[in-house]
């Protein structure tokens, strides 16, 4: 592996120069914890390590905002320091691309889902989660980011061809330049277009509805050992696919994918957002139910209610903004159900790397003559 490989070009040597005269090096960060960073450090021989780094006071206190500060997919500078100190991040590199969304609310504040994304791959199915609405969500999403969209409509051999057609002109238009594609995941041709993107140093996210062939697609990448962590066990509240909770993996054929929590709450978000906009009639309605927390069932002082009753909303479309909520509700337990299963193999994992130090140390006592 290069430093080519993990996305490493001409701008980002330029504006690293001044850094590399003092004796850093370039790293982009492959994963964030509450307390430091993973990075693959890009060593002066030229070769790859992987090692945790933590921020400097001053790259924290310089950052404007949260969206500001080192995110996954960012390149940095880093001093390694003596043996045994802990690489520090000195600056962070400017960025090409950050795939983001802003905070639910009425704060500005943003979320980096991926810095230096070159591709986001929105996947969607010509059935029930065909949504013009949605995608038109996901479309300023990645406007914004500056990456390049791939839309792939997957499951194409369920469904007649003109219907799949269909439904791809109808997201066409949203985005004339946008590159739209119709596949299906079982019969291998999503895999063939998303192996096309991801050439060497190309990084890539994954984005769409829970069941349109996400994992399907990108364990077809994958290879055997890492897994996208795909159901979880209702009862356990394991991953089923038994992974580890890495965010920015390079794939064995060439080419980077990002997977974080993160990438789950924007499709939460983005459904949420769709619901909520394809519904403002509604929506404004219930602001003038009596209480706040009102259920529109039989409570009392329901707007809604007394909406339907005098015939200014039908009864039907009450009934799927009702269901709509409901279904938001329950994608978003299923997204915290995830969340807390990679969050706990990240910790496993955590702990399994310190127990290696251990046996590493221990070794090299042995190796030494030191040992009892
Ligand atoms: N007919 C058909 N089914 C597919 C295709 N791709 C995936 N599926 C099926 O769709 C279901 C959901 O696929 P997943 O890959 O788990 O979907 P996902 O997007 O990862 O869903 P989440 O993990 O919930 O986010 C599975 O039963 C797949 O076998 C396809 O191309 N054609
Ligand atoms: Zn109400």
């Amino acid at each position: 592996m290069t430093a080519a490989d993990l996305g490493w070009n001409e701008d980002l040597e330029r504006e690293f120069a001044p850094h590399a005269k003092q004796g850093r090096l370039a790293a982009r960060l492959v994963r964030e914890t509450t307390i430091n960073y993973g990075a693959l450090v890009v060593e002066e021989d030229g070769g790859i390590d992987e090692v945790d780094v933590i921020l400097s006071g001053k790259v924290w206190h310089d950052a404007a905002c949260d969206a500001d500060l080192p995110a996954v997919g960012d390149w940095v500078a880093i001093e390694m320091g003596e043996e045994g100190d802990s690489p520090v991040i000195r600056a962070r590199l400017g960025r090409m691309s950050c795939f983001s969304r802003k905070l639910p609310g009425n704060s500005s504040e943003e979320q980096v889902i991926g810095a230096n994304v070159d591709v986001v791959t929105v996947v969607t199915d010509p059935g029930s989660d065909h949504n013009p609405r949605r995608m038109e969500r996901y479309f300023t999403l990645i406007r914004r980011s500056g990456a390049d969209p791939l839309v792939l409509i997957n499951k194409a051999d369920a469904f007649p061809e003109d219907h799949c057609e269909a439904a791809k002109a109808e997201l066409q238009v949203l985005w004339p330049e946008a590159e739209i594609h119709v596949v299906s995941a079982l019969e291998g041709s999503g895999l063939e277009i998303l192996k096309s993107h991801l050439k060497p140093g190309i990084t890539m996210c994954v984005v769409g509805s829970s069941g349109v062939g996400k994992s399907t697609l990108v364990n077809q990448l994958m290879g055997e050992e890492w897994q996208w962590t795909s159901e979880v066990n209702e009862v356990t509240g394991k991953g089923r696919h038994t992974t580890t909770a890495r965010e920015l993996v390079i794939l064995p054929g060439g080419g980077m994918l990002i997977d974080n929590p993160g990438m789950r709450e924007i499709q939460m978000w983005t459904d949420e957002q769709t619901l909520r906009e394809s519904f403002a009639d509604v929506e404004a309605l219930t602001t003038q139910c009596k209480f706040h927390d009102c259920k529109h069932g039989s409570d009392k002082g329901c707007a809604i209610r007394a909406a339907v009753e005098s015939g200014e909303l039908e009864i039907e479309r009450l009934e799927s903004f009702l269901r709509l909520d409901e279904e938001v509700e329950k994608l978003t337990q299923r997204a915290k159900k995830r969340q807390m299963a990679t969050e706990r193999w990240a910790k496993r994992n955590r702990k399994v790397k310190a127990r290696n130090l251990e046996d590493r140390i221990e070794l090299e006592r042995e190796r030494r003559g030191e040992w009892r």
